[in-house]
């Protein structure tokens, strides 16, 4: 769980520059007062009564470094003097010493918290994923920066000057009169202790609607998705419903809890600051009466008192609004508190960046791996599984039997709890996480195509490869003959704004991708069922043409595509039930058997 220390660590590299400029700003917030200090020592001079001493006494060191008598055209020159300083002199200066740099840390630190983000999306694990979905964890991002980089100017700019200008309100007239500044002070005291009271009350609701939008956003996100699903079911109108009851459900809490809250408060601030202004001004012109302050600090103590009492309202409005934006900040250090997967990427590890790759042979060995995404559940057991350097081996069995896991093993999305993974004879466990990675490829079943030219995305894995590079691995992965009819080629924009791929060009501009690397070992997580018979036969052809130069892997679910395979590891219930070539596996007249016979005549593998 994220706190609310974790706010201020979000903006800790500038913690010099930020003491300065809320030391200034509050400084600034006290200078301000010297206008009503000035102007009730001139209402004393206009009236003949005395000035505070400290004045008195700087008016007769003007006057002997002057040499002018210490008359009233003297005083009133300094007091102007000290007027013209506080005001119009600093008018210039204030905003590059304030202003300045309020924004300057707040839109650096989004930079550098924006860049730990996309470090964290990065470094999350898999599970991450499965668990939020993109419209969640952009929701969250987006806001928790957001109010990171609004919440600091409010704060260091206005909230903590404000209440400096408060207490030296405070210290102003305790000198004049400590009774008044008492009768402030508890004032402040009730009205500050209660505002803070119902704000957390108020808090508890924000932090609700956060989560409350955070759901809605992500179902939002969901249906953007999934469009197609939604279309095909005809469940518009289900959708739509349940998105009403949601922004129903946060319309309830944001505007009968929160912003009526927050209109409760503001009148009994109001209420309460008006009475005590009132009983202020009593007590003021009674001392004014019985003699025991001149005219000139009456009008100041007004004044002050007027000035601190206008300052309790920005006070709760800025108050108010970091009230609002806690919740969300908190949630956004909670998401960058996720812990990242074990087998993290070290970016600012110096041999991530330099090329010194590991080469392997390819042999691949899985030595009794077991696993389970739940600790009750084991997906594996037991694993035992020697690949060759050059292998073709496939993995067939059911749906749900582990295939996929395997592979996510040897990737290293996850750990196994149980047994190692080998990689010519080292354990993957002990090796650097994106070096590692780098030597294997994997073309997924849904190839995921990024915004830009063919090129971009043949070259994704590999930006320094060259045209005759890209096209050798294009001819391998018959993708050759798709780009040619493409309207530029391979510098055709293809993705979310450009010409959209059908699923088996996808598949096979993912195999020329993968190729494009030169992996020592390829996996192929094979989903040529969905595709039509051409496409089907072109990617076969692909990956004979591989066969033999690279350790592959299938993940097969047509087993047409299987039979030239060296080795064939049927899975069943997360363990290896039978290995074999394909001939040798049907003549053991088991699973494979049954499997295959059950697609020759058109059954399904499920
Ligand atoms: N991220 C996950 N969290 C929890 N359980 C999971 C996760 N991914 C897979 N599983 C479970 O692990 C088991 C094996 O899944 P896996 O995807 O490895 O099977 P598969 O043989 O590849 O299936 P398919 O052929 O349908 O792709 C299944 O029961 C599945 O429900």
């Amino acid at each position: 769980m994220a706190k609310f220390r974790d706010l201020i660590d979000y903006f800790r590299p500038y913690w010099g520059w930020s003491i300065f400029s809320i030391t200034t700003s509050s400084i600034y917030e006290v200078i301000d007062l010297i206008v009503p200090y000035a102007t009730g020592q001139i209402l004393n001079v206009l009236s003949s009564q005395p000035l505070d001493k400290p004045l008195q006494d700087a008016i007769a060191l003007f006057s002997r470094v002057l040499n002018y008598p210490a008359n009233q055209f003297l005083t009133i020159g300094v007091l102007l003097g000290l007027i013209f300083l506080s005001t119009v002199a600093r008018a210039p200066i204030e905003p590059w010493l304030t202003s300045w740099f309020h924004w300057d840390i707040a839109l650096k630190s989004r930079r550098l918290q924006g860049q730990k983000t996309i470090e964290k999306i990065l470094t999350l694990p898999l599970e991450f994923y499965d668990e939020n979905n993109p419209g969640r964890i952009a929701g969250r991002v987006a806001r928790g920066l957001a109010n990171h980089t609004w919440g600091y100017p409010e704060i260091a700019g206005q909230l903590l000057p404000k209440l400096f200008r408060i207490v030296a309100i405070f210290l102003m007239i305790w000198v004049i009169d400590w009774r008044i500044a008492g009768l402030l002070l508890i004032s402040f005291v009730i009205i500050i202790g209660l505002t803070l009271r119902k704000l957390k009350r108020l808090i508890w609701h924000e932090e609700r609607l956060d989560k409350y939008m955070e759901n809605t956003e992500s179902r939002t996100s969901e249906i953007i998705t999934n469009i197609k699903t939604v279309k095909a079911f005809a469940t518009e109108p289900k959708e739509l419903k349940r998105q009403k009851q949601r922004l129903d459900r946060e319309l309830t809490v944001v505007d009968y809890r929160i912003h009526k809250g927050y209109v409760k408060l503001l009148t009994y601030q109001r209420t309460m600051v008006q009475f005590c202004v009132f009983i202020v001004l009593g007590l003021t012109l009674a001392e004014t009466l019985k003699g025991k302050i001149t005219i000139g600090h009456f009008v100041m103590t007004l004044t002050l008192s007027s000035m601190a009492y206008a300052e309790l309202q920005p006070i709760s409005n800025l108050a108010e609004v970091f009230a609002r934006r806690i919740s969300s900040m908190l949630r956004f250090h909670d998401f960058l508190q996720t812990p990242s997967g074990e087998a993290t990427i070290d970016f600012l590890s110096p041999e991530n960046i330099a090329d010194t790759d590991y080469q392997f042979t390819g042999k691949v060995e899985f030595s009794h791996v077991s696993f389970g995404y739940e600790d009750k559940r084991k997906v594996l057991q037991d694993i035992n599984l020697l690949i060759e350097p050059y292998q073709t081996v496939a993995l067939v069995g059911k749906s749900g039997s582990g295939k996929s896991t395997l592979v996510k093993l040897l990737l290293r999305y996850f750990e196994p709890q149980t047994g190692k993974i080998l990689i010519d004879g080292q354990d993957i466990c002990t090796l650097d996480v994106s070096k590692y990675r780098r030597r294997l490829a994997i073309v997924h079943q849904e190839v995921d195509i990024f915004n830009g030219t063919v090129l971009d995305n043949l070259t994704y894995g590999r930006p320094d490869a060259t045209l005759e590079q890209v096209q050798a691995a294009c001819r391998i992965a018959r993708v050759d003959e798709v780009v040619q009819h493409l309207p530029q080629g391979y510098y055709t924009v293809v993705g979310e704004r450009g010409v959209r791929l059908s699923g088996g060009q996808r598949q096979r501009l993912g195999i020329a991708r993968a190729l494009l690397v030169e992996p020592d070992v390829l996996i192929f997580d094979e989903a040529t069922s969905s595709l039509d018979y051409e496409s089907e036969r072109s990617i076969q052809l692909a990956m004979r043409a591989i066969q033999g130069t690279r350790t592959t892997i299938i993940i097969a679910h047509r087993l047409s595509t299987v039979r030239e395979a060296d080795k064939i590891v049927v899975l069943d219930q997360g363990k290896v039930a039978e290995v074999g070539s394909h001939e040798e596996l049907l003549h053991q007249n088991g699973i494979y058997h049954r499997l295959h016979s059950l697609q020759e005549t058109g059954g399904i593998i499920a």
